[in-house]
């Protein structure tokens, strides 16, 4: 049975550098945005933020809430390891989804993280959909809060705080994965 340890958060909380502790242990991440990535390049359009945005909420609004939760299962159930990351979970009945298909092997973390300290860490970033300014970043988490991101969190088995360095945040989900 595959144990899952899945990410929920703001945008720029944190959880690629989470994920990416966990690659660096040999342990396979699904991205969730990546499965919607997919989808807009599949058809044919740029993965920028406002194309991302638009085949997430029409995937859902199409498929059910829990669309990109559904389309993750099969890719675990057929990979099969021992223990799985899974970045960018974002709303009720995507926990719902994990926790009736994995039960107790799915435990939920929150990483958490004031806007103000995630923008900055955003204009650092700058990858190919970020925001230029604090209040896209703002509207980009009333959009993430529409879709009930913020009882997901709620749910969280585990909560973890970065708000200090990456080094800090790094050693707190080094230990949780051990
Ligand atoms: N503690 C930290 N100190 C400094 N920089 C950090 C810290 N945590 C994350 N970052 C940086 O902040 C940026 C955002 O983090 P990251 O990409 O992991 O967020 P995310 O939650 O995956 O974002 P999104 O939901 O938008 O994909 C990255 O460039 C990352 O390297």
């Amino acid at each position: 049975m595959t144990r899952i340890l899945a990410f929920v958060g703001m945008p720029a909380s944190g959880k690629s550098e989470a994920s990416a502790v966990l690659r660096r242990k040999g342990i396979a991440v699904i991205n969730m945005g990546d499965v919607i990535r997919e989808e807009v390049v599949r058809r044919g359009l740029e993965p920028t933020d406002t194309n991302t945005g638009g085949v997430g909420t029409e995937l859902r609004e199409k498929e059910g809430r829990d669309a990109v939760a559904r389309r993750c299962v099969p890719k675990i159930r057929g990979a099969d390891p021992d223990l799985l990351g899974i970045d960018g979970v974002r709303s009720v009945p995507e926990v719902e989804c994990f926790k009736n298909a994995f039960g107790d092997d799915f435990t939920l973390v929150s990483i958490e993280s004031p806007l103000e300290v995630r923008f900055a860490r955003v204009k650092a970033r700058g990858r190919s959909d970020d925001m230029q300014d604090i209040n896209a970043l703002k509207a980009r988490d009333e959009r993430e809060l529409g879709w009930g991101m913020g009882e997901a969190m709620k749910m969280a088995d585990i909560v973890i705080t970065n708000n200090g360095t990456l080094e800090e945040f790094r050693k707190k989900i080094t230990e949780l994965v051990e």
